[in-house]
């Protein structure tokens, strides 16, 4: 981005911001993990990146909220680097399901009962179930060190409250867990597992962090502003295309038309998208739309795909 399209961007970035924010009073905070309802319901940001470290910004871009389900992109890809194509996809499948992230309904009515995809929580836990380490907490400090690295940011930690509130609740992903240990797909002790997969989870960010991370996968693994190669172009790619089928969970396919941008939504209200070979971006809105994204968060990108015609397609 040269910091002439940054200028552009940033001048009209805040009136977008606050025209998408009205719709936040249309959504809800998720609440399934009581912690997470504590999240502001009218909050809105976005950082913008670019390869040569220009950035625009605007609203609540500095709030701090969990990764979710945005945290499964990379663990995916460590799973990938730690077990390569064949090791990660004999234990998890490449199809969108078209059902809510946290269905288990295909896992019986489909065979062979492997998940259907990584970014789902049936196959996010069994992603976590396939990273190096010999215990959960290495797995764990592998996970937080790998993402410190894309992120850039030595800092990055836990939301202890938030990883307590959801291992206290996550009665339908422990079921899950179960199902998939029966089904042999699931190897160690199933609580061990869960406790990575709800450490990651938990994971704190700001839109910053995103949009760094992002930054590495518009640019096929490379962090354009240290040269460093973190991620191997096969694995980035495989990240980008689930992204796009199945990133936004059931409402991926209305985001391709809408937005046209690989992306991955959380709970939290988070999104994380990327213009290929150009910029990185995190938003955050907690309020969420009836399939779980962030509504003013949609509306937003919508809004700047079109205008600066960013769609892949
Ligand atoms: N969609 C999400 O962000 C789900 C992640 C959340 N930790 C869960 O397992 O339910």
């Amino acid at each position: 981005m040269s910091p002439i399209e940054t200028d552009r961007i940033q001048s009209l970035l805040p009136h977008w911001v606050e025209t998408s924010r009205q719709r936040s009073s249309q959504g809800k905070v998720a609440a399934y993990i009581p912690e997470l309802s504590k999240s502001p319901i009218d909050a809105l940001g976005v950082y913008i990146l670019g390869a040569d470290g220009t950035s625009a910004s605007a609203g609540d871009y500095n709030l701090s909220f969990t990764m979710q389900s945005i945290s499964k992109v990379f663990t995916l890809i460590l799973a990938l680097m730690d077990n390569g194509e064949e090791g990660v996809f004999s234990k998890v499948g490449m199809e969108p399901t078209g059902d809510n992230f946290n269905s288990m309904l295909k896992l019986e009515l489909v065979q062979p009962g492997i998940p259907f995809n990584p970014l789902i929580n049936a196959g996010a836990i069994v992603i976590s179930s396939l990273i190096s380490g010999h215990s959960n907490d290495e797995k764990s400090s592998r996970i937080l060190n790998f993402f410190r690295e894309l992120s850039g940011n030595d800092t990055l930690t836990y939301n202890f409250d938030v990883y307590r509130s959801e291992s206290a609740t996550a009665h339908l992903n422990r079921s899950m867990a179960y199902f998939l240990l029966d089904n042999g797909v699931l190897q160690g002790e199933v609580e061990d597992v869960l406790d990575v997969y709800f450490r990651h989870c938990a994971i704190n960010v700001t839109c910053a962090d995103l949009a760094r991370m992002a930054l590495v996968l518009a640019h096929d693994g490379t962090d354009p502003l240290t040269g460093a190669a973190l991620i191997p172009r096969r694995y980035v790619q495989i990240a980008k295309t689930f992204m796009i089928t199945c990133g936004m969970y059931n409402a991926s396919g209305e985001f391709a038309i809408q937005v046209g941008l690989p992306a991955k939504s959380g709970v939290s209200g988070g999104i994380l998208t990327m213009v290929p070979g150009r910029y990185g971006i995190g938003v955050v809105g907690p309020a969420l739309n009836r399939k779980g994204n962030s509504i003013a968060g949609v509306h937003l990108l919508e809004t700047l795909s079109r205008e600066f015609d960013w769609s892949l397609f």
